[in-house]
């Protein structure tokens, strides 16, 4: 059955010729039809030729395809996005495997890189510190009026390549042509947005082309009250919007999180939807090897916010299933520079203090591995090829299925290859790595590696809570995540060693897990808009189509 669907809102004003064309959200390009170009003012401006809608995306198609260099490719998307955003959402979701490392990892990451050197258009709202006292009135600058969904970064840890500055835009921006294209999130209710507060990246600070605040990362009270006034402007502005906290360093991310998740909708996508995304990796993968989550240990190599994020919704889910939850965040260890967190060592976070080990102190990860002899090791380190070959041999003895996750992005941050675990493993390993890597092939085998990336989590989270208007995001709600990605896999998909999803069906995949999310919402009590009798009915008809405005 098809709902009502919500496409790209007509015009308010009745915009014609040139200004027509030259405005994204209503520009058609060669689709406007004879009627609207007589009708519009358009005739002479467009070849008479009127396209359809699909050659409209075959022809983007052709000319993407046609590029060698992934760069290229998302410049011819954001410009695309910047001219005809229908049109950007169409081509999107006709192929989102394929457009997917283009617009969002590894490519997004070369972009915010040399976003002082591609820069084009704007988009999104910048918000400078030497703004502060003036945020509310730099974001009503933007034309939008219901925003609900916003993602903001300070720059300071863009996926693993560090401290970026302003050219941390380009994750915000990613991440939301995302919500959009892999869950239908009607795009004029999203906004990126950078908080710059500076950067400590001496080579941007040093590049005349940079583009933001030229100076060094503010800190402490001064950088919380820029918060603080940040998100009452938004909660002002926008009441039933859901701030997405994202690739922010470890120092402001926990604190940010801690301050906010139960007094506004929020959360940290880089903590929460990475340990979704995890979570329902692993669920899949025990229905590989028919074990339970109660017997299972990981390793993690990194100690930060994603680390602990995803220890400890693991240990929520070995709590579920009847473990002692301080048993469980035992099985769960973090490794990081400075070795394995065990009692004595006196640089221990608070954050990280759950998942401490009472054992003597263990410097290498390959003893770490050796020692605690995990079914798991995920990597979130930011530091590649730490995954090393005795790693990988060690785990495929001490396991008949290791599970390996090197979850740093983008690819040139992976702490292995897809090829290399393969190899290493003999095939054995259930593997999922955070960018996307090609096919390898085995013995004459083909094996697919899984891509576990919180795309399959931060977009159906946006769903659900713009269908509901929720006024929380709660631990529970990424559990229930979690569990409807796991349950989508089928037994075909998991013979083949394949635990999440098809990226070529990340849309419906998406919708199902924004239903079940959202019908947690309405039992928790914390949906704005009444409960329905249809969950799936609501989230269908709240959906975006990209479909030219009539
Ligand atoms: O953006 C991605 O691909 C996943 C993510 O949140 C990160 O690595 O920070
Ligand atoms: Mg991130």
């Amino acid at each position: 059955m098809n709902a009502p669907s919500r496409t790209t809102a007509s015009a308010p004003e009745h915009l014609t010729g040139y200004d027509l064309l030259r405005n994204p959200r209503l520009n058609k390009g060669t689709s406007f039809t004879q009627t609207e170009r007589r009708a519009l003012g358009l005739e002479g401006l467009l070849p008479p030729a009127v396209l359809s809608t699909e050659l409209q995306v075959a022809r983007r198609h052709d000319e993407i395809s046609s590029l060698d260099d992934d760069l290229q490719k998302y410049l011819v998307l954001s410009d695309l996005q910047a001219r005809n955003e229908t049109l950007y959402y169409a081509v999107l979701m006709s192929d989102p495997a394929a457009y997917m490392p283009i617009v969002y990892t590894p490519t997004v990451g070369e972009a915010c890189q040399k976003f002082g050197h591609i820069f084009r258009q704007p988009r999104g709202i910048y918000l400078p510190i030497s703004a502060r006292g003036r945020v509310k009135e730099l974001l009503s600058n933007w034309p939008d009026k219901d925003v609900r969904f916003l993602v903001v970064t300070d720059g300071e840890r863009i996926l693993g390549l560090g401290d970026l500055g302003a050219g941390g835009m380009g994750i915000p921006i990613g991440k939301l042509s995302l919500c959009t294209a892999c869950a239908g999130v009607p795009p004029q209710n999203c906004l990126p947005v950078v908080l710059d507060v500076g950067t400590n990246n001496q080579a941007l600070l040093d590049d005349p082309l940079y583009l933001g605040l030229r100076q060094g990362r503010v800190r402490g009270d001064e950088y919380m009250a820029f918060v603080e006034e940040f998100v009452a402007a938004v909660q002002q502005l926008y009441p039933k919007c859901c701030i997405q906290w994202e690739d922010f360093g470890n120092i402001n991310a926990v604190p940010i999180l801690e301050r906010y998740r139960n007094e506004i909708c929020t959360f940290n996508d880089d903590i929460q939807g990475t340990a979704g995304v995890a979570l329902a990796g692993i669920l899949a993968s025990l229905r590989i090897t028919k074990q339970k989550i109660t017997d299972q240990r990981f390793l993690f190599l990194g100690a930060g916010s994603a680390a602990t994020g995803i220890a400890e919704l693991i240990s929520q889910a070995m709590a579920g299933a009847g473990m002692d939850i301080d048993e469980a965040r035992r099985r769960n260890a973090l490794f990081d520079l400075n070795g394995l967190l065990v009692t004595s060592r006196k640089d221990v976070a608070d954050f990280q203090r759950p998942f401490v080990q009472d054992r003597s102190p263990i410097s290498t990860f390959l003893e770490a591995v050796r020692t605690l002899k995990p079914t798991g090791i995920i990597g979130v380190s930011g530091v590649p090829k730490l995954f090393t070959r005795e790693v990988i041999e060690t785990m495929a003895e001490l396991n008949r299925r290791p599970i390996i996750f090197p979850y740093s992005n983008p690819t040139s941050r992976s702490e292995a290859t897809a090829e290399e675990v393969y190899r290493w493993s003999d095939g054995r390993a259930i593997f999922a790595s955070g960018s996307p890597f090609p096919p390898v092939e085995l013995d004459g085998r083909k094996l697919v590696p899984n891509q576990g990336n919180n795309v399959y989590i931060f977009p159906a989270m946006a769903m659900a809570i713009f269908a509901t208007e929720a006024k929380r995001v709660t631990e529970d709600m990424f559990l229930t995540a979690a569990q409807a990605i796991a349950e989508q896999v089928s037994e075909e998909n998991l013979a083949a060693g394949l635990i999440y999803p098809p990226r070529e069906r990340i849309f419906s995949a998406s919708l199902h897990v924004a239903e079940r999310v959202a019908a947690r919402i309405f039992e928790q009590g914390l949906a704005r808009v009444p409960q329905p009798d249809d969950v799936g009915a609501l989230i269908r008809s709240s959906v975006y189509r990209p479909v030219y405005p009539v």
